[in-house]
């Protein structure tokens, strides 16, 4: 059983709910729409970003979550919609926005005969970053962990040393506001643990963050509030604890089961769900210590034996599923 860790969690989850601080808009998008031919890419987002936080934008793909950060980033068009990024207009003031923005680039997009330090210092001159750019090189080399390879090419880079380069670059020009698309999507456990790392110091320097992903570990990890997206609109948008708590669910229970228990399992106190798999099953519940209670009850009655006894906290994915009746992986 998790009960203890599960209450950790929600505390956890809690303190990043930031309830009662003063907040600032720095993004206010409203009915924001795209489409590329018969495709409706974004249709009809409204979404408002508060300075300082992490901002998460959780989709499957083909959700509109690219679409929409470019149009943010003052990089796409909309066909519809106004978007303000700390005062500016992306559509008609797109070339002031990049100045206070930081982007990260797909690491592809590199020159691969450049050092690590060669690219930042390209980069520092392309952003017009002024004065002497070895300390700021310096300093952004050592917070992402690559001084030790800043004379590498880029293209001996690991996948996670490239996406922590890339995120230097994205601090550059020290911007206010920093656009993350799907940072750890291909790395490994470690390397994603690192980038999370990352962002949390990036949001401790007191910048705002702006993240889309197909994780919701991901979301619920990083994010002070996420905006659940799909088909081009935005489900709802809360913070990771509050979405969490919407739910008639409160866990899954998951067993093993030796022998038959057909029948019955529906109507154990609390369970809102049933679903089997050979000797596997997954009950969704609204109270897990009655289902339990009532489980072990109903089974011992029945000679059954249960192994493999586990309990899964509600979380991100049971959100996305609520509101589509789908996985967020299919
Ligand atoms: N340049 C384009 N031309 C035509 N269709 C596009 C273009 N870019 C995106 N689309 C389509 O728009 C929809 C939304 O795509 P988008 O990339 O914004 O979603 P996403 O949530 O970021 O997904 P992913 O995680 O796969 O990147 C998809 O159906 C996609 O095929």
């Amino acid at each position: 059983m998790e009960s203890v860790s599960e209450e950790a969690r929600v505390e956890e989850l809690a303190t990043r709910s930031g309830a009662g601080d003063v907040k600032e808009e720095v993004i206010r998008i409203r009915g924001l729409r795209k489409r590329y031919g018969e495709v409706v890419a974004v249709d009809g987002v409204d979404l408002t970003v508060y300075r300082g936080e992490v901002f998460g934008i959780l989709g499957p793909n083909g959700a509109g979550k690219t679409t929409t950060l470019e149009m943010v980033e003052g990089l796409r068009r909309p066909d519809e919609g106004e978007i303000e990024v700390a005062g500016y207009d992306a559509v008609s003031e797109a070339g002031k926005l990049k100045r206070i923005i930081g982007v990260q680039l797909q690491t592809t997009a590199l020159f691969d005969y450049l050092s690590v330090e060669e690219t930042l210092s390209l980069f520092a001159d392309l952003y017009g970053v002024g004065g002497s750019h070895g300390e700021r090189v310096r300093s952004l080399l050592e917070m992402v962990s690559l001084s030790e390879k800043k004379d590498a090419r880029v293209n001996q880079l690991s996948g996670g040393q490239q996406q922590r380069l890339s995120m230097a670059l994205a601090l550059i020009n020290d911007p206010q506001v920093v656009f993350l698309d799907e940072p750890t999507t291909g790395l490994d456990p470690q390397a994603r643990r690192n980038m999370w790392e990352m962002v949390r110091k990036i949001r401790s320097e007191g910048r705002t963050i702006v993240l889309t992903t197909h994780y919701m570990e991901e979301a619920e990890e990083l994010c002070d509030r996420v905006a659940v997206m799909d088909r081009g609109r935005v489900l709802v948008c809360d913070t990771p604890l509050a979405l969490i708590r919407s739910l008639d669910v409160d866990a899954t229970v998951l067993v093993t089961v030796d022998g038959r228990l057909d029948g019955g399992l529906e109507w154990l106190p609390g369970v809102r769900g049933v679903e089997r798999s050979g000797s596997d099953v997954r009950l969704q519940t609204a109270n897990t210590q009655d289902t339990i209670t009532a489980l072990m009850r109903f089974a011992a009655e029945r000679g059954v034996r249960l192994r493999n006894l586990s309990v899964q906290s509600a979380n991100l994915e049971d959100v996305f599923i609520s509101y589509t009746g789908r996985s967020l992986r299919d």
